[in-house]
Formats: C-alpha cells, structure tokens, sequence
C-alpha cells in the first residue's frame, strides 16, 4: 500500500464494498447510465492486474510490472492487493475530489480502515445478500474457476464491516431495486454538498 499523508479533499469519496458477488459492479453500473452526463460524478476506472481477456467490470489492464512502475511513478490515488492481483485507484481521482466533486469506486473491505485514514469524509456502502444467492451468482457469472470461486466465498465470511456510518442495500431482490437506492444515496450525498457551498 502506498503511504500519503491524509487529507481532506472538498469532494466525497463513495466506496461500494463487499462480497464477491454482491453486486457492486451491477449498482456501479446502474448509477453510471443512470446519472449520465452529471459532470460533478466520477465513476472511477480501475487499473488491476487481472487478464484483460476476462469478463469483468470495465477497468484498465496492466501486468505486475507495469503496475509497480505506475505505482512508483504516482499513478495511484491509493493501491491494494486482493485474490492475487493488484488493484489501484488512479491518482486522477483526487484532483476530482479536491474540485469538490463525488468519486465512486469499487473497493476492498480490507482496506477499509486505510481508505478512511486517507479520505476522512469517505461514505462506505455494502450491499446485503444471502449467502446462497451470492454463491449461485459468482458461479452464474462465469468469471472464476470453481477454485477462485470457492476462495472468494470463504474470503466473503471473513470481513464484518462493523462501522456505524455504513450504508446497506438489500441486493436479495431485482438489481434496479439496489441500484435505485444506490443513486438516491449518491443523491444525499450531492444535496450535502450543495447546502455547504
Ligand atoms: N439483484 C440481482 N439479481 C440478479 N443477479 C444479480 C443481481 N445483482 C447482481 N447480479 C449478478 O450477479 C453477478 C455478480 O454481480 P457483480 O455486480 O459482478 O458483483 P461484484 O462486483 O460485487 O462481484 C453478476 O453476474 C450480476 O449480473
Ligand atoms: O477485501 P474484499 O472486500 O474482499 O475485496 C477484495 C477485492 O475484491 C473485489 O475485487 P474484484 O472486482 O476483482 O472481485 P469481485 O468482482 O469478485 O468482487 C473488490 O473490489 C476488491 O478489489
């Protein structure tokens, strides 16, 4: 992980945690098309080491080395290591949130405790599914091996994100449920900023 000193930027960083297969790209995604065109919403790209031949969300692909020589050149916002690969928040994303605006981001429950050293105003969300439900949908989505899908269902019991200001969604029923509460959130927290300006 890489050391900065913390600060308080302007904006607000949300961070959707959770689960493999909870649905946080889904909710991303809903927010994204749905608040198209807002300029004050930066839907953060990912940089992660993962195969680009792989279906996943839409992220930026570079191997180990290259992502250590980014890291080392100040690429990264804030970095993380999870299911063996890397994964960074380009260093774009802060001069988003020193200009005030709301960056959304796909993160890890692991680093929770670092993203919030550095980002004091960070608003964490996860998402609540059944554990049946989730493991019937990492294997519908066809991304990992029965391997990688069974190491993910056993990294999913091993966080409890006992914070007091985390934000739950119910993702048990149709996506536009969670992805509909996830914008009015996204709302709440664009209201806050304009009340302080
Ligand atoms: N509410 C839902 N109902 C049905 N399928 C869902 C729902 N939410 C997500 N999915 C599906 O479950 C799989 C995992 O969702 P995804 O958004 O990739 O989760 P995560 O990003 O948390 O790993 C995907 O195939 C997605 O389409
Ligand atoms: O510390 P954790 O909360 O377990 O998170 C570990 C990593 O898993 C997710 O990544 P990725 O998108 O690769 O996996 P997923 O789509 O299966 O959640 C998440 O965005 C983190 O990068």
């Amino acid at each position: 992980m890489a050391e900065r000193s913390p600060r308080d930027p302007a904006g607000t960083l949300i961070v959707v945690l959770g689960p493999s297969g909870s649905g946080k790209d889904t909710i991303i995604d809903f927010a994204r098309e749905t608040l198209r065109g807002r300029s004050d919403v930066l839907f953060v790209r990912r940089v992660v080491t993962r195969d680009a031949a792989v279906q996943a969300e839409d992220h930026d692909t570079l191997d180990e080395a290259a992502f250590l020589a980014a890291e080392q050149a100040g690429a990264f916002a804030f970095t993380w290591k999870a299911h063996g690969l890397s994964y960074g928040l380009p260093s774009s994303m802060d001069g988003h949130l020193a200009l005030g605006g709301i960056a959304i981001a796909n993160g890890s429950r692991a680093t929770l405790p670092d993203l919030r050293r550095r980002y004091p105003t960070l608003v964490p969300v996860t998402l609540a599914v059944a554990p049946d439900v989730l493991a019937a949908r990492i294997a519908a989505r066809g991304r990992e091996s029965e391997a990688e899908i069974a190491a993910r269902l056993q990294r999913a019991e091993r966080f409890a994100l006992d914070t007091p200001d985390l934000t739950i969604i119910d993702n048990n029923g149709a996506p536009e449920i969670a992805g509909r509460a996830f914008v009015r959130l996204i709302e709440q927290v664009s209201a806050r900023h304009h009340a302080i300006a």
